[in-house]
C-alpha cells in the first residue's frame, strides 16, 4: 500500500492560493487556480514556502536532535503533495543529521521528474552526504541528488555571494580555517543562490533554527503552511517561538490572508505572511547567537 494518498479536490482547493506559481494537480496536470493576492515578487528569489508540523505547544520535536512523528498520516499526504510542488526542498543540517530525511516526493504517482531537489544548509559540512538516505535514493532513482549550501571556499568573498552550492557527485571541500564557523549564512544569499542555480520554488521545512530565522524574514518567504497535530509535547521539546525584538509592542509574525482545513485530526493553517514590523526596522540582536541577518540590510 501506499505511503500517501492522493488529495481530495476540496483539499487541493484549500492549499491553492498558497501554492507557487505553475502549480498543478498531480492527477490531472490541470493547474491549480491563482493565488487571492500575488506577492510583489524579487525576481532573484525563488518562491519560497515555509511550512512544518508542530504541537499545540508550539513545539516541532521531542527533544533537541529527535525525529519526531508528529503529523497524522493525512498530512503526511499534504506534505507530499507541496513537495510535488517545489523544485527544491531545504532543511538546516541540524534537521539532516538527526533524522537522516529521504526529501524525495512520495505522492501517488510521482516520477523521478517529479522530484524536488534536496538541500541541506551545511555552514560547517557536518553532514555526511555520502552515507545519508538521500544519497541512497539517488542511487535508487527515487530522488534527485542532494545540494549543501555552506560557505564559500574563500573568506575573502563579497557578502553578496557569501555562499556556495555543493553538489552531491563534488569532492568535499576541506576548509583550514574556522574563522567564520558561527557566523550565519544570509538567507537572501541562498535564495539568490539557488535561484541562480534555476530553483524557482523552495519549500523549507525546518528545522527549528531555520524556521526562527524566517518568521522574522516577512520580504523572503511567500507562503506559511502549519500543521497543528491535537497534542502537546510540553516542556523539554524543541520550540520554534521566534525571538521578539526587546520592547516589542507587537507580535513578531502574523498570516493575513489566512485560511484553515482539518486534515484527519490535523488542522492546516495557511497563509501568507504578515508582519507589523517594517522589514528594514533594526533589530537589536546578535547575529552571530541567534543567525539573524538584519545586518545585510
Ligand atoms: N516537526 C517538523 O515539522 C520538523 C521537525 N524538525 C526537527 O527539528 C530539529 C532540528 O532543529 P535544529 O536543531 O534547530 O536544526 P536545523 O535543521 O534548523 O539546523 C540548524 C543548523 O543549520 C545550519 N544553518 C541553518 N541556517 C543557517 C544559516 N542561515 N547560516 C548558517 N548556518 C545555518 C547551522 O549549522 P551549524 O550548527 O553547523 O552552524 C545550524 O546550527 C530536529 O529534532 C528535527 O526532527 C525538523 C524539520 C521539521
Ligand atoms: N510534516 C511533517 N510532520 C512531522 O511530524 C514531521 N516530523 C515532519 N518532519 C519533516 O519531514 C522530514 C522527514 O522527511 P522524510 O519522510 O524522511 O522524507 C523531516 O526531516 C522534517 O523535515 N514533517
Amino acid at each position: 500500500m501506499s505511503e500517501t494518498k492522493a488529495l481530495a479536490a476540496s483539499e487541493m482547493y484549500f492549499l491553492s492560493p498558497f501554492l507557487p506559481p505553475g502549480a498543478r494537480n498531480p492527477a490531472t496536470g490541470a493547474e491549480a487556480p491563482r493565488p487571492v493576492v500575488d506577492s510583489a515578487k524579487d525576481e532573484k528569489l525563488p518562491f519560497v514556502t515555509l511550512t512544518y508540523a508542530q504541537s499545540l505547544d508550539g513545539m516541532i520535536a521531542f527533544a533537541p536532535g529527535q525525529r519526531t512523528t508528529i503529523s497524522g498520516p493525512e498530512t503526511k499526504s499534504m506534505t507530499h503533495f507541496l513537495r510535488y510542488q517545489h523544485d527544491a526542498i531545504l532543511v538546516g543540517v541540524g534537521t539532516a543529521v538527526a533524522d537522516d530525511p529521504a526529501l524525495n516526493c512520495r505522492y501517488p504517482g510521482a516520477t523521478i521528474n517529479d522530484q524536488p531537489r534536496p538541500v541541506v544548509v551545511d555552514p560547517n559540512l557536518r553532514f555526511q552526504l555520502a552515507r545519508s538516505q538521500m544519497a541512497k535514493l539517488r542511487h535508487e532513482d527515487k530522488g534527485k541528488g542532494p545540494w549543501l549550501i555552506t560557505r564559500p571556499k574563500s573568506l575573502d568573498s563579497p557578502l553578496d555571494s557569501n555562499c556556495q552550492i555543493i553538489r552531491w557527485t563534488d569532492p568535499m571541500p576541506k576548509y583550514t580555517d574556522n574563522a567564520v564557523s558561527n557566523d550565519p549564512i544570509f538567507w537572501r544569499s541562498i535564495l539568490e543562490a539557488l535561484k541562480h542555480k534555476g530553483i524557482n520554488s523552495v519549500m523549507i521545512e525546518g528545522g527549528a533554527s531555520v524556521i526562527k530565522d524566517l518568521l522574522r524574514l516577512p520580504e523572503l518567504v511567500d507562503s506559511i503552511i502549519i500543521t497543528m497535530a491535537p497534542t502537546f509535547i510540553g516542556q523539554g521539546g524543541v520550540s520554534i517561538a521566534p525571538r521578539r525584538p526587546p520592547k516589542a509592542e507587537q507580535n513578531v509574525a502574523s498570516l493575513n490572508p489566512v485560511a484553515y482545513h482539518k486534515f484527519g485530526k490535523d488542522m492546516v493553517i495557511a497563509g501568507r505572511p504578515y508582519f507589523p514590523l517594517p522589514p528594514s526596522m533594526p533589530l537589536t540582536l546578535n547575529p552571530k547567537k541567534t543567525l539573524d541577518e538584519t545586518q545585510e540590510k
